[in-house]
C-alpha cells in the first residue's frame, strides 16, 4: 500500500513507523521541514508528495485536521483519507459545512494510544499494537474506503472497532478527556506544596498523574473539541466531588457524622466496580493479574537477567510497572503475571536469589 503521512509528530510518525515495518511504502509531510526529516531519519518513511498515494493519514492538531483532510481530498481525487484526531463529530461537522470535497472517500478513525509526550522523537513503531482503533464512518464513507482504513489500522497491530462519530466522542469523553482533566486538576493541587510534602509522593500519585504531562495546547483543541460530550460527565463529577466534602465535613460535625462514612465507602466502591471494567490486554476481558514486587539492582542488566530469568522458566510478563527507590540504589519492579502461575514465579525467582515481595 502507498501511504502519505500528513504530520509527522507523535502520532504521524509511530503509524508511519508501524507501517514502514510491514511493508508499506510511506511518504511523509510536515510544514516543519526539520519533523518531516526527523521523522525520516528514524525510519519512518521518505519526505515526498507521492502522485497516487492508495491512503493518505493526517495526523495534524485537530483544530486544523478538517482543512487539511478537505485538501488532501482535493488534491488526491483516487486516495482514501482517514484523520487520526482525538474528537471525530467536530471535524465530520467542518467538513460537511465547507463542502467542496468528496466525503464518500473520507473515513475519520482514532487510534487510542498515545503517550503524554509530543513529537517524531517519542514515535514508537509499536506504539499501537493490542490497543484499540476506533472507526467511525459516516454516512457519505463508501464501504470500500471505510474497509481501507480498518485494514491500514489492522496492519499497525491494533484491533480495529466501528462507531458512528458521536458515539465515540461521548465515549472518549468518559474514558480519555475527563480522566486528562482529572490527572491535570490533582496534578495542579500539587504546584504550591512545600519540599518536605512533595517527597513523599509515592506510586499513587504517579499512577494517577502520567498524563499531566500532557501537551496544553493539543489538549486545549480535545477539549474545546467535544467540549459538549465532556460537560455533562464533568458535571457529574463535580456533583460527587460535592457529595465527598459533604460528607467530611459532616464527621468533623457535632453529631459525628451519621452516614458520612457510607458515602465515603460507597465513592471508593464505586471506583472499584469501574475500575474493574477496563479491558485488559489486547481489548480482551478485564484480567485480574497477580503482582509480585521484585528488589532489582539499579546497575547494568539486572532487568535483562530477571526477564531472562522469568523467560527461563516459561512465565510470561502480562505488566510491568518500575518505581526507582528511594534513598537507595535499588529499583522495585512490580511484575504482573496470570494467578495460576504467581506462586511458581515466586519460587523460581527465589531460588535464583531474587528478593521478592506481595
Ligand atoms: N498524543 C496522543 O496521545 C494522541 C493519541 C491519539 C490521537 N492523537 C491525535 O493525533 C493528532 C496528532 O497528535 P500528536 O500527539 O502526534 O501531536 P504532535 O504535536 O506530536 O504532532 C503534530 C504534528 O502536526 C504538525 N502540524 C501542525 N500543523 C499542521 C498542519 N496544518 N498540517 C499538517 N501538519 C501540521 C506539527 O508540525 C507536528 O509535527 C492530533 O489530532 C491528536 O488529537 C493524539
Ligand atoms: O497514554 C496516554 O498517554 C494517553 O493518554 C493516550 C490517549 C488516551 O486517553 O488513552 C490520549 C488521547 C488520545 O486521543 C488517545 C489516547
Amino acid at each position: 500500500m502507498k501511504v502519505h503521512v500528513i504530520g509527522t509528530g507523535l502520532i504521524g510518525t509511530s503509524i508511519a513507523l508501524a507501517l514502514t515495518r510491514v511493508g508499506d511504502e510511506v511518504t511523509l509531510e510536515d510544514p516543519s521541514p526539520t519533523a518531516a526529516a526527523l521523522a525520516a531519519d528514524l525510519g519512518a518513511g521518505s519526505v515526498a508528495r507521492p502522485e497516487h498515494p492508495d491512503v493518505v493519514v493526517v495526523a495534524a492538531p485537530p483544530d486544523v485536521t478538517a482543512k487539511v483532510v478537505e485538501l488532501a481530498l482535493v488534491t488526491w481525487p483516487l486516495a482514501v483519507v482517514t484523520d487520526v484526531a482525538s474528537v471525530k463529530g467536530a471535524i465530520l461537522a467542518d467538513l460537511v459545512a465547507y463542502g467542496e470535497a468528496d466525503l464518500s472517500r473520507y473515513v475519520g478513525s482514532h487510534p487510542m494510544a498515545g503517550k503524554e509526550r509530543s513529537g517524531a522523537v517519542a514515535a514508537q513503531a509499536d506504539l499501537f499494537e493490542g490497543r484499540t482503533w476506533v472507526v467511525c464512518p459516516a454516512t457519505q464513507s463508501a464501504p470500500s474506503a471505510v474497509d481501507l482504513v480498518a485494514r491500514l489500522a489492522a496492519a499497525t497491530g491494533a484491533a480495529v472497532v466501528q462507531m458512528p462519530a458521536g458515539e465515540h466522542d461521548a465515549a472518549v469523553a468518559a474514558v480519555s478527556h475527563v480522566p486528562q482533566l482529572a490527572a491535570s486538576l490533582v496534578a495542579a493541587r500539587l504546584r504550591e506544596l512545600p519540599d518536605g510534602a512533595i517527597a513523599l509522593s509515592g506510586q499513587g500519585i504517579r499512577d494517577v498523574t502520567r498524563i499531566a504531562a500532557s501537551d496544553p495546547l493539543l489538549w486545549t483543541q480535545i477539549l474545546s473539541g467535544n467540549a459538549a460530550a465532556i460537560a455533562p460527565v464533568i458535571d457529574d463529577l463535580a456533583d460527587d466531588l460535592s457529595r465527598v466534602a459533604e460528607a467530611l465535613r459532616a464527621l468533623l460535625a457535632d453529631d459525628d457524622g451519621t452516614g458520612a462514612r457510607g458515602v465515603l465507602a460507597r465513592a471508593i466502591a464505586d471506583g472499584q466496580l469501574g475500575q474493574a471494567r477496563i479491558p485488559g490486554k489486547h481489548g480482551s476481558a478485564p484480567t485480574a493479574y497477580a503482582a509480585l514486587t521484585v528488589i532489582v539492582p539499579d546497575e547494568p542488566g539486572s532487568l535483562a537477567r530477571l526477564f531472562n530469568d522469568m523467560g527461563d522458566a516459561g512465565i510470561n510478563l502480562e505488566d510491568l510497572r518500575l518505581e526507582h527507590g528511594v534513598g537507595a540504589k535499588i529499583g522495585l519492579a512490580e511484575v504482573m503475571v496470570l494467578p495460576t502461575v504467581a506462586d511458581r514465579l515466586r519460587g523460581v525467582l527465589e531460588e535464583k536469589g531474587w528478593r521478592v515481595h506481595d
